[in-house]
């Protein structure tokens, strides 16, 4: 089933729509607070209140060429011809360990895509700034953090940010440190930073495919779980399956008929198609879909989940009128499509659903398991945070293409604490590069996700009597925990994500303490680990760019011999 992006245009005319409608329920006498809220959502339906359709078409194919670019993009390499994203540059960020290889590819990749989208992207921010000033907003921005219906929200993510920086500061010492045995000190600036192309990952976004460089204990145990995936001949569909046990086995639903009839699980050989893995509710409450490239790996079960999270949390709304048919906010959907993640990953499920053959209890493989989780989980947090400040100073006007890539970098070093391996100019548009600007995906929700999931994870780790640690805690087969989830699923977007929050945690606030609670055993690991080491770096980018005495030292031997060669022959 070839299904199109959820263009702006589509859902705007879909939003209407359910505008209309919504006013049927309101008969239903709902209780005032309710339709007080109804209102306010049939008010607040953003582009769509424009009544200029050729605004919204304007908008819609700004974002189709931009996606576009992005889906066409690709490297050709002397060594292995034209690449595109996935799966073949993905391929070689996340297996290669050559420093000029991963240059060539992540230098590659920007060229191929943000540096073609600079002009549209300009034309983009002007365009839906425009429209969305029918709705009583200043900018895009405002209008993208109303959802949190938060009017400290910048503040209280800022806040939560900085509570989680100490801990990313030492796992990021920690890398540094194994990343410069890897590759050689003398790659890294002075600054602290670290080159953005070594982290297996085209974004530096999360770190765990190269957990390899990083095993805090070699000898003691750690899962492979792709080998093991290949070994027992794990194939698409039964990926889908052990997702879909895991989430019946807390009391969810299964997936209807038509999620396996119409979703499209792996890459069509006919025709292109945007491979980027998402959830699709067709709110005719049976109509659910994924359409994945899946491939048989670790990464893409962990997809798989996530993917099927989202098709959870649409099943358990259904029956609430369209316009509650959402999750609390954004940053909600996120958490329920990661929570599983949690449970899923630890070597105790990993042994139930046979993909580990016995369970580790030394304290050295729980560090290397509270690692591993925290390649993705912690170091996500800066670059999750980052996105949307880029963005919202975009939007506010703040910044315009004649800074966009310097302000970029200034986040992308200040908070992540890397720095671009090659000049940047305002010829490039690095953001571009990440597909949530062309795809006008708003991003800050993943941050909230990374927050909200480790609260969750401990609220029904409690409700599920767990007596393990938090991060070798298992909900699966609790239907306890489940039916917990299930309360807070069900309300949707029909009460404030407060009320959401406290129907599971028994808080009505975000907090950072359940994830620095769960990685507190790293954290004493990494202190002792980076007792000698200069953690942190300076607030702004290097300012010159290292050329690695081992790549100029070579550039300089080639140099010595060409003369020496024409020499000799012109003597001879
Ligand atoms: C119709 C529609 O748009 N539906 C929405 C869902 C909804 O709103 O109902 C949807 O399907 N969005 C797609 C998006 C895909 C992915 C993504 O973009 N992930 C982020 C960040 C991240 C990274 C690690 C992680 O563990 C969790 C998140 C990235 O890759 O940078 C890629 C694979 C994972 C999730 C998604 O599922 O969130
Ligand atoms: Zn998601």
């Amino acid at each position: 089933v070839h299904m199109t992006t959820n263009s702006t245009l589509q859902m705007a005319e879909f939003d209407k729509e359910a505008a209309k409608n919504a006013s049927t329920f309101a008969h239903d006498g709902f209780g005032n607070a309710t339709l007080k809220r109804l209102f306010k959502k049939i008010v607040n339906i953003g582009f769509a209140a424009t009544n200029d359709s050729e605004q919204l078409k304007a908008i819609s194919n700004l974002e189709a060429d931009l996606t576009g670019i992005y889906s066409k993009g690709k490297v050709c390499l002397e060594s292995k011809g034209c690449l595109q994203l996935e799966p073949g540059l993905t391929d070689i960020i996340t297996n290669s360990r050559s420093y000029e290889e991963l240059l060539a590819v992540w230098k590659g990749w920007r060229d191929a895509s943000g540096k073609l989208m600079r002009t549209k992207y300009t034309d983009f921010v002007k365009a839906m700034n425009a429209a969305i000033k029918f709705s009583g907003f200043n900018d895009t921005g405002e209008y993208w953090r109303s959802w949190y219906e938060t009017p400290t929200f910048e503040q209280d993510v800022r806040t939560l940010f900085e509570e989680l920086e100490p801990l990313y500061v030492e796992l990021h010492a920690y890398v540094r440190k194994r990343l410069k045995e890897k590759y050689g000190k003398d790659m890294f600036p002075e600054t602290g930073h670290i080159p953005a192309h070594l982290f297996g990952n085209m974004w530096a976004q999360q770190w765990s495919n190269i957990y390899d460089l990083l095993v805090p204990f070699p000898g003691a145990s750690s899962v492979d779980i792709t080998a093991k995936m290949k070994e027992q001949n794990y194939n698409v569909t039964h990926m889908y399956r052990v997702a879909e046990d895991f989430f019946m086995s807390i009391g969810m639903e299964k997936m209807t008929d038509a999620f396996w009839q119409n979703s499209m699980l792996v890459k069509p050989t006919d025709r292109d198609v945007v491979c980027h893995a998402s959830a699709w509710d067709f709110y005719d409450e049976n109509d659910f879909r994924i359409k994945q490239c899946t491939s048989v790996t670790e990464d893409q079960l962990l997809t798989v989940h996530h993917e099927m999270g989202h098709i959870v949390y649409f099943q358990n709304y259904r029956h609430q009128p369209r316009l509650f048919r959402g999750g609390a906010n954004p940053g909600f959907h996120e958490g329920m499509a990661d929570i599983v993640s949690l449970s899923f990953q630890t070597p105790e499920h990993m042994k139930v659903i046979g993909l580990l053959d016995e369970v580790p209890q030394d304290s050295d493989s729980d560090i290397n398991f509270l690692l591993k989780m925290a390649l993705d989980k912690v170091a996500f947090l800066p670059f999750g945070y980052l996105i949307d400040q880029w963005r919202w100073s975009v939007f506010r006007g703040d910044t315009n293409s004649s800074n966009y890539n310097q302000h970029w970098w200034d986040l992308r070093c200040r908070f992540q604490g890397i720095s671009s391996p090659v000049k940047r100019t305002e010829e490039d548009f690095d953001p571009g590069a990440k597909y949530h600007i062309p795809g006008n995906t708003p991003y800050i929700r993943y941050f909230v996700s990374f927050v909200v999931q480790f609260q969750w994870h401990e609220a029904l780790c409690r409700e599920a009597g767990n007596t393990r640690p938090l991060h070798r805690c298992d909900i699966y087969n609790n239907t306890n925990a489940g039916n917990k989830l299930r309360e807070m699923l069900r309300m949707g977007s029909s009460k404030p994500w407060q009320d959401a929050m406290e129907a599971i945690t028994g808080q009505r606030t975000m907090s950072a303490k359940p994830l620095v609670n769960y990685f507190d055993p790293l954290l004493k690991w990494l202190k002792e680990q980076n007792k000698e080491e200069n953690t942190g770096w300076s607030a702004s980018c290097p300012s010159s760019i290292p050329t690695p005495s081992a790549l100029a030292a070579g550039s300089a031997n080639l140099f010595i011999s060409i003369t020496c060669f024409v020499l000799c022959v012109f003597f001879a």
